[in-house]
This record gives structure tokens, C-alpha cells and sequence, in this order.
């Protein structure tokens, strides 16, 4: 039985993690990580990792950014390793991320779902192809609870078609303050808040006469949860430190 830590545990996604763990004969969850609340009392909730002195297999990340410190502390001493699904780092989390990396190992994924992780190939096949000549645009459509914009997901997106576009690229997050026509090296990214929009991705190559559009859409959360669970099975498997991600599960 692999022993499941669930950091941000009382939040939307934390539970929906910690009922698909419920009703997975493979899985318990030993301990929940939480600023807010003590949770139905299936498993004790901590405010830090810190107060934890048990022993899990991984941890899965549903939380906030503020949490990064803790966790990474927890991994660095515990040699407990992570399975990272917050969105919302800066760049020098980021970076220390990557060093904590050295110590412990690390899966890290702005989104866990099979589609987005498939969709990512996708981009980088149609960037490679159209990018030279076509516009790239991404639209993402999210809650209004949520608080980074744009999403990791997005951001991941344009790192994908970046990478494979053939050119020098310029992120253009907002077209306000900018009164001139639109540069071939811009990746422009937008993102819509409201209601309860689970995940929306869509990346728009544009064209001469032509447009290509490639579409992701959460229809629930358990796509991230169970996503996250399969990735806390495998990195609970995992010795060595290094960074991992859903490229490791998509095959
Ligand atoms: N990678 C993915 O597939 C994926 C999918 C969905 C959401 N997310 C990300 O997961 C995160 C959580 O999303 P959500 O909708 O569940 O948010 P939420 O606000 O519903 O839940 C977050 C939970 O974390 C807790 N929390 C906040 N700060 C904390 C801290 N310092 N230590 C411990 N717990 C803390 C909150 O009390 C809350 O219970 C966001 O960053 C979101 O973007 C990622
Ligand atoms: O609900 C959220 O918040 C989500 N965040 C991730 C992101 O920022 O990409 C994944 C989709 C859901």
C-alpha cells in the first residue's frame, strides 16, 4: 500500500485527490498538509510539513505557491518525493525547485491530464510545420477562484510551440498599451476568468487564409487527480533525485 501525503488537502482539488486515493485499493492517505481547516478525519491535517513526523511514499501538491518552501524543506530532509501540481511559481522558485531537485526526486506539471499531455506533442508538431508563416495564439478559460493568469497550462503551451517554431519568440500577455501591428516572433496568451470553468486551453494558428485550431477542455477535476495519483505511484517507485514529468507516463 503506497502512503499518500495530500498537501492542500481541504482545497477543490485536494479533496477530489483525496477521494479517488479513498477508492484506490493501492493507495492511502496517511497525512494532509493545510493552512485552512482539519478536514472530515480520515486522516490528520497539518498546518506545515514540518509538524509531520511519519513516514509517507510521496506527496501530492495541490496548494500554493506559499507552500513551496515547506514542501521543499520536507523533501530535502525526508528524501520524500514530490508530486508538484500548483501553478503560480515565479522564477526563482522555479530555479529553487530545480535545486531541491538534486536532493530528492521531483515530478512537477502544470496539468496532469492525459489530453493536455498529448495535446502538448500536437503543438509541437503543427508549431514545427506552421510556425514559420503562421501566428500563434493561446486562449485559456478558467474559474473565477483562480488566482495565477495565465495559466501554467498556457504557459507550457507556449514554451511547447517556442521550442519547436523555429524562431525567436516574444510572450505578449496583453494588447492594450500596444498600438502597433503584430510582430511574427509574439506568442500571444489570454487568459478568461468566470464561473466555474474547470480548464479550457485553445491554440490558434493563423494563417494566410487559413486558420488551425487545437482544443483541450476539463470537463472535471478528477482528470488532474487521477493524473496526479498515477504520477505519485510512479515517482513513489523513483530512488534517484531529478526533475520528472508527464512526458515520463505519456508514451
Ligand atoms: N497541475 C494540474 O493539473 C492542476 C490542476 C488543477 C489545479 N492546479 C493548481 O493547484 C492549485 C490549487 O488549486 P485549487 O483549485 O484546489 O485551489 P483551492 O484554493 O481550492 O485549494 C488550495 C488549498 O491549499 C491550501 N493552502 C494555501 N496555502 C497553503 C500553504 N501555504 N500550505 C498548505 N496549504 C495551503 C488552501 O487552504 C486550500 O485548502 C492551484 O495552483 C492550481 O492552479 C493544478
Ligand atoms: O483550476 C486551476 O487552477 C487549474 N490550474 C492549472 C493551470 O494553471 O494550468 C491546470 C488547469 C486547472
Amino acid at each position: 500500500m503506497l502512503k499518500i501525503i495530500v498537501s492542500g488537502c481541504n482545497g477543490h482539488m485536494g479533496r477530489v485527490v483525496a477521494g479517488l486515493c479513498a477508492a484506490d485499493p493501492q493507495v492511502e492517505v496517511v497525512a494532509g498538509f493545510d493552512v485552512m481547516g482539519t478536514g472530515d478525519g480520515s486522516f490528520p491535517v497539518y498546518a506545515s510539513p514540518a509538524q509531520f513526523q511519519g513516514k509517507a511514499d510521496a506527496v501530492i501538491d495541490f496548494s500554493s505557491p506559499a507552500a513551496l518552501d515547506g514542501l521543499l524543506a520536507f523533501a530535502r530532509t525526508t528524501k520524500t518525493p514530490l508530486v508538484l501540481a500548483t501553478t503560480g511559481y515565479t522564477p526563482e522558485q522555479v530555479a529553487q525547485i530545480g535545486a531541491a531537485a538534486l536532493e530528492a526526486p521531483i515530478f512537477r506539471s502544470a496539468n496532469m491530464s492525459l489530453g493536455i499531455n498529448v495535446l502538448l506533442e500536437l503543438v509541437k508538431k503543427a508549431a514545427s510545420v506552421l510556425g514559420d508563416s503562421y501566428d500563434i495564439e493561446i486562449v485559456e478559460r478558467h474559474h473565477r477562484r483562480k488566482v495565477d493568469a495565465p495559466s501554467g497550462t498556457a504557459l507550457m503551451i507556449a514554451d511547447a510551440a517556442a521550442q519547436s517554431c523555429g524562431h525567436e519568440t516574444e510572450y505578449v500577455f496583453e494588447r492594450h498599451s500596444v498600438r502597433q501591428p503584430r510582430d511574427k516572433k509574439e506568442i500571444g496568451i489570454s487568459a478568461v476568468r468566470g464561473g466555474t470553468i474547470v480548464g479550457e486551453h485553445e491554440i490558434i494558428f493563423a494563417g494566410h487564409d487559413e486558420v488551425m485550431e487545437i482544443r483541450h477542455t476539463a470537463l472535471s477535476r478528477e482528470i488532474f487527480a487521477q493524473g496526479a495519483v498515477e504520477a505519485a505511484k510512479f515517482i513513489a517507485g523513483v530512488t534517484a533525485p531529478g526533475m520528472y514529468d508527464m512526458s515520463m507516463l505519456v508514451k
